[in-house]
């Protein structure tokens, strides 16, 4: 069975963070793992607290699953700080690690920062350099790449200066825009666009999250970075649309929509 490791912080919620990573990737075909970075207490309203863990701890984690179970791909969630972000690019680099995707959490939907504004230079410098591929929504890449993105051909811009700047692949997510959930590709100076219909669902907790590892997972299942991409906008296009509602804020998806077994005949 292919593996993957996901390195983020936990949402008590469930709907984001480490919680979806596991979730994404069990249903995307791989055996998943986690290092956790923070303990958020979030709900869908809110981020109310956040606790870091140890730069020494988080590199305990990392240790204890390379050198057991090796992932085929490594995905990257929230990381608050500058110093846990080297011990991740310090432990990618020893391991050798490969297929890693890097989604830059910066701030969550309901406003709340999860990354200090001095890591980011930290995040670009130290950990964009060994991605895959990263996959920014549109204000995570008017800060990467330093500029105001409102159309479509911004967007292209923004991720071919990104791309170029720190040699790899970026997925610009446009969920953000008013328009259709279109996102972009760009590898090796390459532009494809991904064309997703917006979903009418204000349940969208967690879609970064659940995108970034949907993708790593079909990658450690040796698919190529575009057909990854293909396959994990179908995921969250089928997530999103199982219209699951709960919650007083903007709630989680379905992330077991698909299920077709008994064990999800007994869920429903
Ligand atoms: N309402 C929606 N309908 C369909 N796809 C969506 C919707 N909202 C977001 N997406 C998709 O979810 C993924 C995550 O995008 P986005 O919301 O921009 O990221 P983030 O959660 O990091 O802000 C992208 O593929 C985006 O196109
Ligand atoms: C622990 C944790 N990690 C990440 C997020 C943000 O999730 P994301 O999917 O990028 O975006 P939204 O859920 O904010 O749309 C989080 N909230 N918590």
């Amino acid at each position: 069975m292919k593996t993957a490791l996901t390195i983020a912080g936990s949402d008590s919620s469930g709907g984001a963070g480490i919680q979806a990573d596991l979730k994404t990737m069990t249903m995307n075909g791989v055996y998943a793992m986690s290092a956790i970075t923070a303990l958020t207490a979030q709900n869908t309203t809110g981020v109310r607290a956040i606790m870091e863990v140890t730069p020494e701890f988080l590199q305990q984690q990392i240790d204890a699953v390379f050198e057991d179970i090796r992932p085929d791909a490594v995905k990257i969630g929230m990381v608050s700080s500058g110093e846990l972000i080297r011990v991740i690019a310090e432990r990618l680099r020893f391991y050798r690690a490969g297929n890693v995707v890097v989604d830059p959490v910066m701030v969550a939907t309901s406003g709340s920062a999860l990354m200090k504004t001095d890591a980011v230079q930290t995040l670009m410098d130290e950990l964009l350099p060994l991605a895959e591929l990263v996959t920014p929504n549109i204000p995570e890449a008017e800060i990467l790449s330093g500029m105001s993105i409102r159309t479509a051909e911004d967007m292209e811009k923004a991720a071919k200066q990104i791309s170029g700047d720190r040699h790899c692949a970026v997925l610009l997510k446009g969920g953000h825009s008013i328009n259709d959930a279109n996102d972009l590709l760009c590898e090796d100076g390459k532009i494809t666009w991904f064309e997703g219909k917006r979903i009418d669902n204000p349940n969208t907790h967690g879609t970064g999250c659940t995108l970034s590892s949907a993708i790593a997972a079909n990658l450690a299942k040796g698919f190529a970075l575009d057909e990854s991409v293909r396959r994990a906008k179908e995921y969250i296009s089928g997530a999103l649309g199982a219209m699951l509602d709960l919650g007083k804020g903007a709630g989680p998806m379905k992330h077991n929509f698909d299920l077709n077994s008994r064990f999800a005949e007994e869920a429903n």
